[in-house]
């Protein structure tokens, strides 16, 4: 299922990024610190009445070296291609400037829902500021401080009110869903259509999916597969496309709906910083992953080579430790044939539940190995242990104190997990639980 995507879109200077700090303050603050993954402060999910969004700051893409005026259009373009609801910002310090309007004539003309917050309304003085908004035509206006944190919970009630209802995906429960990702020009088309090729499509374009993904429902050895091909949800020739960070939306959207993400890297160039940002973002959204490098063909190799692209994507992205690799070449098909049994059996494991005993004996044994570790003179003990979800596997672990579980002896649990059970290409999330006496 999609999360509903909400784009802050305004002038210069009226507040957006104070605003959208505000609303992912708390939530950035709690998502678990993984070494290597680097953020980007523009988009983030967030969460307001126990529903999910992603949010843009769109003033945080930069858009060349265009004008202010011309990067303020793109911008809130983006917002009217990509966004569910749109939170259009004011300053209620400057009243009403024609740069707004030209905005909202521009949001206006997209029939997208706008939610107006006049920002920079610090005290009830001000409260006046915010009628000559109504001028703008976008219905009720919020008075907002991001300064202070006041009027916040209003507007969002409003923006959440216009998410739309969740769309039920038409896929049958056991088809196997995969996200081709990557930065532009590794070979996502090609490898979405070498795939394709070789396979029988059953249906393409399955009504009630999201409007803008291009999805292919095809078969292979009896199971159903969908495929959804990032790039092809590209719309050619508007000036942001060329803009990473705009792609990462891309992504982001893709991999919400599917159970194994491909991404792709192209083997010819190597690896990329935009690579990371992207292989960070394929990490926190849970999904099991295989890294797939493309254009293996053309790249001089001796019987080092590929051990030695390994290590680099090993020591690159430690983070991804899970994820098999996979070299191919979309344009000669070499290779080809192992990439859909890799995503049957990385999906398999995604859905991986392992029996309670089982899984107890494996702590169990872990721990005589190499016993918890101590602080302040008081032992980690870990009384009991638990599976609690799948896709990702989830497993709880009751214990006397969970801040004594340390990164490090985390990290040896899991690999001791891993050793025994078939978890290859997913995350595995382990959660320390105080045990009720
Ligand atoms: N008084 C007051 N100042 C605010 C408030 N919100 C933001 N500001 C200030 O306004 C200035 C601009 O805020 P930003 O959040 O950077 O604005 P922006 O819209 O993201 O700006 P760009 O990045 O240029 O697009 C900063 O100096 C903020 O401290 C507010 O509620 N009240
Ligand atoms: N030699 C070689 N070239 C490839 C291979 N796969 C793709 N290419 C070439 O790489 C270029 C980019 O391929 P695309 O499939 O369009 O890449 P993409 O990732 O979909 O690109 P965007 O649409 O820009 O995101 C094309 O010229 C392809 O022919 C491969 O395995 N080997």
């Amino acid at each position: 299922m999609s999360k509903p995507v909400v784009a802050i879109v305004g002038r210069p200077n009226v507040g957006k990024s104070t605003i959208f700090n505000r609303i992912v303050g708390e939530r950035q603050a709690i998502v678990e610190d993984v070494p290597g993954v680097t953020r980007d402060r523009i988009y983030s999910k967030a969460e307001w009445l126990n529903r999910e969004f992603y949010i843009i700051d769109t003033g945080g893409i930069e858009i060349g070296n265009e004008p202010l005026l011309e990067q303020m259009r793109e911008q809130a373009q983006i917002a009217i291609d990509e966004a569910d609801v749109i939170m259009f910002l004011t300053n209620g310090r400057d009243g009403v400037t024609g740069a707004d309007e030209e905005v909202a004539s521009m949001l206006h003309r997209s029939k997208k829902p706008i939610v107006l917050g006049v920002n920079k309304i610090d005290n009830v003085e001000m409260k006046d500021n915010i009628y000559e908004f109504y001028a703008l035509g976008t219905g009720e206006v919020f008075g907002i401080s991001g300064a202070h944190g006041l009027g916040l919970g209003d507007l969002l009630d409003e923006v959440v009110h216009h998410f739309p209802d969740d769309e039920e995906e038409g896929y049958e429960e056991d088809t196997i869903r995969m996200a081709v990702i990557g930065r532009p020009n590794v070979g996502k088309s090609s490898l979405v259509n070498a795939v394709l090729g070789e396979e029988r499509v059953i249906v393409s374009d399955i009504p009630g999916t999201t409007r803008d993904a291009v999805d292919t429902v095809f078969e292979k050895d009896g199971q159903e597969y969908v495929i959804i091909d990032t790039a092809g949800m590209r719309k050619k020739g508007k000036v942001y496309e060329t803009t990473e960070k705009y792609s990462v939306l891309r992504a982001l959207k893709a991999m919400e709906r599917t159970d194994v993400v491909l991404m792709v890297i192209n083997g010819e160039e190597g690896i990329r910083e935009q690579d990371k940002r992207i292989a960070g973002y394929a990490h926190e959204a849970g999904r099991a992953l295989i890294i797939v490098v493309n254009k293996w063909d053309v790249v001089e190799k001796d019987d080092r080579t590929m051990a030695q692209f390994t290590e680099k994507i090993r020591d690159e992205f430690q983070f991804l430790s899970y994820a098999p690799v996979l070299y191919l070449s979309a344009t000669t098909k070499h290779r080809l044939q192992h990439l859909l049994p890799a995503v049957k059996q990385a999906a398999d494991n995604h859905n991986l539940r392992v029996p309670t005993n089982v899984l107890n004996d494996v702590v169990m044994d872990a721990v005589v190995m190499n016993p918890t570790p101590t602080e302040n003179n008081r032992r980690l003990r870990i009384n009991y242990a638990t599976q609690v979800a799948v896709a990702p596997p989830a497993i709880v672990l009751f214990v006397n104190d969970p801040e004594l579980l340390h990164f490090s002896y985390r990290r040896y649990l899991e690999n001791k997990l891993r050793e025994a059970f078939h978890f290859e290409g997913t995350p595995l999330k382990i959660i320390p639980r105080q045990k009720n006496e």
